[in-house]
């Protein structure tokens, strides 16, 4: 079929997004064909050396590698320094030498293996998530004569969490034990202990010297007792990547489209087989099709496709499917859930909350989510998982996912690309690694939510408004002028076509406040209602001016978590004594003859802020100033951005 040239161009510039494209950005091949393998270690327990004699001893190495390692050896006064030829490709990448940042392909009785290497522990999180999470297995590389570290321990619980299934534990440096039985099994006794409490079972103990090479491709002469293989023959062991295209049917629809008097929907066969006739059921609709054809791209209609080929079906009846809904066998159905339990890898610099709402991505599909609980986050430190309120930058968690809608997944499997969603933000930016384990039940007495977002993309409202949605929080005395400035800046930015609108503090008390007073409890209530409500507008794309006394540095600081990006704190600043000279409203005199009571200022604590986005002194210059100081603050704020975003 060349005249859908434009089909195929669309499905092969179809680039996976989020954390499948990191992981498939330099191994497309080497994820189908050749078994991913992590080594981990604490740091100076011989993780380097080991991968330089393994390259070596595999004969792996390039041509002249070997001299130069020698030579570098030589020149520290060294015998052979196989961790240099580690640094010599880490120089390489980072000179660009090497296109692949982080894998290093080798051979091993002819098959295809790749290390995936993580120089540094924060990358090594991130690897975990965004590349090496398909690692079929790993090596736990553990100096015996130190024993299991606070690293070892982080590893372990990391081939836990991401699910490795395949660990082969290396008992590092035995030579410093003189290879000792008695010594080395006392070792393997504790590693054992570590991973039993983690869920986790070492396929094979390997003893060895990675520096002198025992055990490590040839059998050491100097540890008769030990029976059991050597690394190699413990690599081959470790069982291939299953086919994927034996398992269940998962074709996501990536687009649809018409030419002539045919319908063609187009995708990657993410796993299994599809035949000509074949009936399938698209999406939660379900709905029933039969593949009547198959077609591929410079190539005759084919009568079967499998795992990893891209294609376009034609269907009967010609139903048209949604970008993201998956084709898939009635008898093998994926997983559907409204509600699913993520294990979170967290990204962002600021941390997670519950009531964020994200887009996950999952495959083609896009689906608006909302962080509806923390059911525990890990703590790296010591491997717990405990309840907690937040979850911090580059932490794990085991998190719910609330969509409207029901989704279609299979749970997260190691080694294929099941279940692997990424959370992006309303700036489309990955915030967390988000691998789905399962559906979410129903807790008796739960509070179940099921939050919807807008399907109106940030973007196309800053496009048809002209600027960006944002908060402007403004902060101070009464009688400061923070409401005097909000509607004189609100006219002014109306006229220049801002969508503009003001929380006031009265006013919401008349309203959705009312049953607030002004106790600490009750005013932090005030601002977390504000704040919501101000988020909601933001996200509407609206500018948002609220004015609140917000007394207390934590009610700010808890308005702008709950804002999020687009807030900024404006502190209207006009001392006491103007202030309660002013008195339009005669509450400071109210309150001096103590006819109400905690006001602040007089009986009540007033925090003004240190660093204001943006300070207003209010004291002693005209209304119309410093309006005109508010209202340019908010105009190069939520305009520039919005330009660029245009232009981009
Ligand atoms: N005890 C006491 N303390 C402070 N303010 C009082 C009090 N009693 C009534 N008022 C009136 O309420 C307005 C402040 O409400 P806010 O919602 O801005 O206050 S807060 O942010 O919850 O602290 C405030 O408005 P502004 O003068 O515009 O600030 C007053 O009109
Ligand atoms: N530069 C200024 N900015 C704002 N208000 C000012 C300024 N100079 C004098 N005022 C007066 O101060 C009073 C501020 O009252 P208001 O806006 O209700 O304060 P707040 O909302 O902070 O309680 C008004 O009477 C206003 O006319």
């Amino acid at each position: 079929m060349p005249s859908n040239a434009c089909v195929w161009r669309a499905i092969s510039d179809y680039v996976p997004t989020g954390i499948e494209a990191n992981m498939t950005k330099n191994t497309t091949t080497s994820l189908d064909a050749a078994t991913p393998i992590v080594i981990v270690g604490h740091v100076d327990h011989g993780k380097s050396t080991l991968i330089g004699r393994l390259l070596h001893d595999t004969d792996n190495l390039q041509e002249g590698k070997v001299a130069q390692i020698i030579e570098s050896s030589k020149k520290r006064g060294l015998k052979i320094e196989w961790s240099f030829l580690l640094d010599s490709l880490q120089i390489e990448r980072d000179q660009g030498v090497t296109v692949d940042s982080t894998r290093i392909p080798f051979n091993l009785a002819g098959r295809e293996y790749v290390i995936v290497d993580a120089p540094g522990h924060r990358q090594f999180l991130r690897n975990m998530i965004t590349g090496a999470a398909d690692a079929e297995a790993a090596v736990l590389v553990v100096d015996a004569s130190e024993g299991a570290r606070e690293q070892t321990r982080r590893h372990a619980m990391l081939l836990h969490l991401i699910g490795i299934r395949h660990i082969i534990v290396l008992l590092n440096k035995v030579d410093l034990l003189d290879f000792d039985q008695a010594k080395i099994e006392a070792v393997q006794h504790d590693v054992t202990d570590l991973l039993t409490r983690l869920d986790l079972k070492a396929a094979v103990f390997v003893p060895a010297s990675a520096r002198d090479g025992d055990n490590i491709a040839a059998r050491s002469e100097r540890m008769p007792w030990y029976t059991g293989p050597t690394l190699t023959e413990a690599l081959v062991a470790v069982p291939s990547p299953a086919s994927r295209a034996e398992l269940a049917l998962r074709l996501p629809v990536q687009d649809v489209y018409r030419f002539g008097d045919k319908r063609y929907v187009a995708g990657r066969i993410e796993r299994g087989r599809v035949r000509v006739g074949d009936t399938v059921v698209i999406g939660t609709q379900k709905t029933p099709a039969r593949i009547a054809s198959i077609e591929g791209w410079h190539t005759a209609p084919q009568v079967s496709a499998y795992a990893g080929q891209s294609v376009a079906v034609t269907l009967e009846p010609d139903v048209i499917p949604d970008r993201g809904d998956l084709l898939h066998h009635r008898e093998t159905a994926p997983v559907e859930a409204s509600r699913v339990r993520t294990r979170l890898f967290w990204l962002r610099q600021e941390p997670l909350r519950v009531g964020e709402s994200f887009r996950l991505r999952l495959a083609t599909a896009e689906h608006a989510v909302t962080v509806t609980a923390i059911e525990s986050v890990v703590n790296l430190d010591d491997l717990t998982e405990n309840p907690g309120e937040e979850v911090p930058p580059e932490g794990f968690a085991q998190i719910i996912l609330s969509a409207s809608e029901n989704i279609q997944f299979d749970p997260f499997t190691p080694g294929t690309t099941d279940g692997r969603g990424v959370l992006v933000d309303r700036q489309q930016r990955i915030v967390g690694g988000a691998p789905l384990v399962g559906a979410a039940e129903i807790a008796p007495g739960e509070k179940v939510i099921h939050p919807s977002a807008s399907h109106v993309s940030v973007q196309d409202r800053e496009q048809v408004k002209g600027h960006k949605g944002a908060v402007f929080w403004l902060t101070g005395l009464s009688g400061a002028g923070k409401t005097t400035l909000a509607r004189a800046a609100e006219n002014r930015l109306f006229a220049a076509g801002v969508d503009v609108t003001v929380l006031d503090g009265d006013t919401l008390r008349a309203g959705l406040c009312s049953d607030l007073g002004f106790s600490e409890a009750d005013r932090t209530e005030n601002v977390r209602r504000a704040a919501e409500v101000a988020r909601i507008l933001r996200d509407a794309g609206q500018v948002v001016l609220v004015t609140l006394i917000s007394p207390l540095k934590s009610d700010r600081e808890l308005a702008a978590r709950i804002i999020g990006e687009g807030f900024a704190e404006i502190f209207v600043d006009a001392g006491l004594d103007v202030c309660e000279q002013r008195d339009p409203k005669g509450l400071y005199a109210a309150a001096r003859a103590g006819k109400i009571s905690s006001f602040t200022g007089i009986d009540a604590p007033y925090e003004a802020p240190q660093s204001p986005a943006l300070r207003v002194e209010t004291g002693a210059q005209a209304v119309d100033a410093a309006a005109g100081e508010l209202v340019s603050f908010v105009e190069a704020a939520v305009r520039a951005d919005a330009g660029q975003r245009k232009r981009g």
